[in-house]
């Protein structure tokens, strides 16, 4: 992969507009930075079934292009980060998270509807035991329904009057353009995203010494140390990204005992009973360059307040 290589960067992606998307501004980048790159199209296992994904497993959007890369049919791989399971993969690294997307839950809603005004019994789609779970703890009523399919499909069933709402990740949204059609954006006090929801992780094999560093250009230090510490919660919970666990760390600024501002890593999560009946939170605030620690710290803590019990 030398810069006079002819051959473009050859990125896999799955099929799906989202996923193009995503894998499209990675490509953007690197053409813009004067790397020849183009998308391959890769079919994965959850494109493939239509059943719940916590039912076909962990890693079904992501094993096919890790193969595809391992076995050089591409040279990077550009995933959704919160759907990579927590465990690395051999031989592969993520060379770059670039800067994160709204990492918020949205609701969209018949009617411009907001959480509030929706009433004992509306319909609620989603198939995240995270994000049910967290709805049925508001104590709101909400009937909650399961979800699946592409974004366009999950939008149509409120546009339908299938259902009265969905709650999507706003990054997805954001991504194919059609931001105006979230009815709220859900505070994270009331509803915490998944670890490393609207991050990506770009990902290539760990001896491509030369794409690793190329790669770099498009790393945001203050969304890998974040993405670091929610994924460290994760990790030390020893549960992947179908469990109701939810975490969001963010740069935060501070003042020290002098006047001088500081930039330091806040990161709260929670461990949510799946029929919603008891919630576990907490939170700390820490050095950035102590993403991981801070993580399994909190993570050490919410296991004290009975998080086990929970999952
Ligand atoms: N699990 C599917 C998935 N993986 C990534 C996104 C959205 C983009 C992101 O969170 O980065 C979605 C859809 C959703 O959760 O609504």
């Amino acid at each position: 992969m030398s810069e006079s290589s002819p051959n473009p960067i050859r990125i896999g992606t799955r099929g799906s507009l989202l996923a193009t998307t995503q894998a499209g501004t990675i490509r953007d980048g690197l053409i813009a930075a004067g790397h020849p790159a183009e998308l391959v199209i890769i079919k994965t296992a959850g494109d493939l079934s239509a059943a719940p994904v916590q039912q076909i497993g962990v890693g079904v959007f992501t094993t096919a292009i890790r193969q595809a890369l391992t076995n050089h049919e591409v040279d990077v791989a550009v995933h959704s980060y919160k759907d990579l399971p927590t465990a690395p993969e051999p031989g592969l690294v993520i060379a770059a998270i670039p800067a994160r997307e709204d990492p918020r839950d949205a609701l969209v809603a018949a009617g411009g509807k907001v959480l509030g005004e929706l009433l004992p019994g509306a319909t609620v789609g989603t198939s995240a035991p995270r994000r049910a779970a967290q709805l049925r703890a508001l104590g709101l009523g909400l009937e909650i329904r399961p979800l699946r399919g592409n974004l366009d499909s999950r939008l149509g069933k409120v546009a339908s009057g299938e259902l009265d709402a969905v709650v999507v990740a706003r990054a997805g949204l954001v991504r194919i353009g059609r931001t105006d059609e979230v009815t709220e954006a859900l505070d994270p006090v009331q509803m915490l995203p998944a670890p490393a929801q609207g991050a990506l992780a770009v990902e290539c094999r760990a001896d491509d010494a030369q794409l690793v560093s190329i790669l770099a250009e498009l790393d945001d230090p203050s969304t890998r140390a974040a993405i670091d510490a929610e994924r460290a919660v994760l990790t030390a919970l020893e549960a992947g990204c179908t469990a109701p666990i939810g975490a969001l760390a963010e740069v935060v600024e501070s003042i020290d005992e002098d006047g001088r501002i500081f930039t330091e890593l806040s990161l709260r999560a929670t461990v949510v009973a799946e029929d919603g009946s008891d919630a576990i939170k907490a939170s700390v605030v820490g050095p950035t360059e102590r993403a991981t620690e801070l993580g399994r710290e909190l993570a050490a803590e919410l296991l004290d307040q009975g998080a086990k019990e929970l999952l």
